[in-house]
């Protein structure tokens, strides 16, 4: 369940995802799909495209009366900045005799492989497809998603941690510093609504300010900068994903997902890279019990995840996110007609989509959870998948 396909070029008329089978009876709310994709466009450092677009989400299938079918749901997201390319990218007509073809690569973007691979002389036939124009359309899936997963208390939040070379604290040192204020999950919910108030979704004030400024500084260079968010995933139950086939497992399902969102380059679950240098002692987590909470860890290494299942404990991931590969400033490149030597394409460009990213990074998460949720409760109804949900929280009490 929860398998999806996205569609669209960046400068086409529009962009579809087809969600192809979700449970029947689930609410959806269209406002709160247009929320997550208003979400993703916000963010210090992007470019002039995001003045042009303001996303909303047209339903055409699978919904009836804001409830889910179990049909195909189809979800469609117009390019606002369609009008400014309809000869450029026209579907249907020849393209004119003074076209001029883009043919000067961008290092690190799609072009080149893209162009040799599939045989183009122009590298707009690369490009369009390769843009992260894409991840709304993830974005409106995840959107769906969550609203599944909420209906589990299964809640999904992500913050800035690295701009550059600038740090902030991770969640965990977070909630290090002062253990008594994150102990409901309305308290969570409003630490992560308050960052969403804020330019760089990052929740230390003085780092932010350090962040904006060398954005600044990077953008006044004609150069580009990439970082690092976290995903916080509360109130996943133990048992999602399994350590009996390499492909089941729940991690790697959701690196495979995450490394999917264009410029991610490395993700890391818990302590990640992080634990390879600490002893075992201080690498793993202490497992307690009590009659109220049943089995539970007082630390959080593993990140919510062991031998592939989830573990109770709340989900940690890590994603960097490379610089983006447009500079003002092109890198050398070389003419894929002329084979001459030039520089790279120069367009319109963010500088810094950080903060962007991680709302993707939560959409894709929800997708793979609710997906694996699904799974796990199986059913073809809301009601089916409830029913089996409870009953299986009460075989865990009953352990
Ligand atoms: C939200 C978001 C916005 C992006 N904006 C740009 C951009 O404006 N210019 C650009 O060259 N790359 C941008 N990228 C990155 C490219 O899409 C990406 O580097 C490219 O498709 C090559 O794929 P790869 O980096 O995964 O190898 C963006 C990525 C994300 C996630
Ligand atoms: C359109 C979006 O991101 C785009 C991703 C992108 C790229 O090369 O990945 C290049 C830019 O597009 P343009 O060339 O039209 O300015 C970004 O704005 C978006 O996030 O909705």
């Amino acid at each position: 369940m929860f398998e999806y396909l996205t569609a669209g070029e960046s400068h086409g008329p529009r962009l579809t995802a087809i969600i192809k089978s979700l449970p029947a009876g689930l609410k959806v709310e269209v406002e709160a799909v247009n929320e997550q994709l208003f979400r993703r466009q916000q963010g210090y450092g992007r470019g002039g495209r995001m003045k042009i677009e303001s996303d909303q989400v047209i339903i055409n299938s699978g919904l009836r009366h804001k409830e889910t079918l179990g049909t195909p749901l189809s979800m469609t997201i117009e390019n606002k900045d369609w009008q400014n390319w309809v000869e450029v990218m026209a579907p249907d007509k020849e393209a004119e005799a003074d076209m001029e073809a883009l043919t000067n690569p961008r290092p690190g973007h799609a072009d080149l492989p893209g162009a040799l691979k599939y045989n183009h002389r122009d590298l707009r036939n690369v490009l369009e497809r390769a843009s992260a124009r894409e991840t709304a359309a993830r974005t409106a899936v995840g959107a769906v998603a969550r609203q599944f997963l909420n209906q589990f208390d299964i809640n999904i939040y992500s913050h800035v941690i690295q701009i550059g070379n600038l740090k902030s604290e991770t969640w965990t040192d977070i909630k290090a510093k002062d253990p008594e204020r994150f102990k409901r999950e309305s308290d969570i919910k409003e630490y992560f609504d308050e960052l969403d108030k804020t330019e760089l979704r990052c929740g230390d004030t003085a780092r932010t300010e350090a962040m904006k400024h060398l954005i600044d500084s990077w953008r006044a260079n004609g150069d580009s900068v990439g970082g690092v968010f976290e995903i916080v995933v509360t109130g996943l139950p133990v048992g999602l994903g399994s350590h009996v086939h390499w492909d089941l497992k729940l991690e790697s399902k959701l690196a495979a997902q995450l490394m999917g969102i264009q410029a991610i380059k490395g993700v890391e679950i818990g302590a990640g890279f992080k634990g390879a240098g600490l002893p075992g002692s201080k690498a793993h987590d202490e497992i307690f019990y009590n009659l109220d909470r049943g089995f539970y860890r007082k630390s959080n290494q593993a990140g919510g995840i062991e031998g592939g299942i989830s573990n109770g404990e709340e989900l940690i991931i890590r994603l960097a996110m490379k610089p983006i590969p447009t500079l003002a400033k092109p890198l050398h490149s070389a003419d894929i007609i002329s084979k001459k030597e030039t520089t790279a394409a120069k367009e319109r460009s963010d500088v810094c989509a950080v903060p962007a990213a991680s709302i993707v990074g939560e959409a894709v998460t929800a997708s793979v959870l609710a997906s694996s949720t699904a799974e796990k409760f199986g059913g073809d109804s809301m009601q089916e998948i409830k029913r089996n949900y409870d009953s299986y929280l009460e075989q865990l009490r009953k352990f």
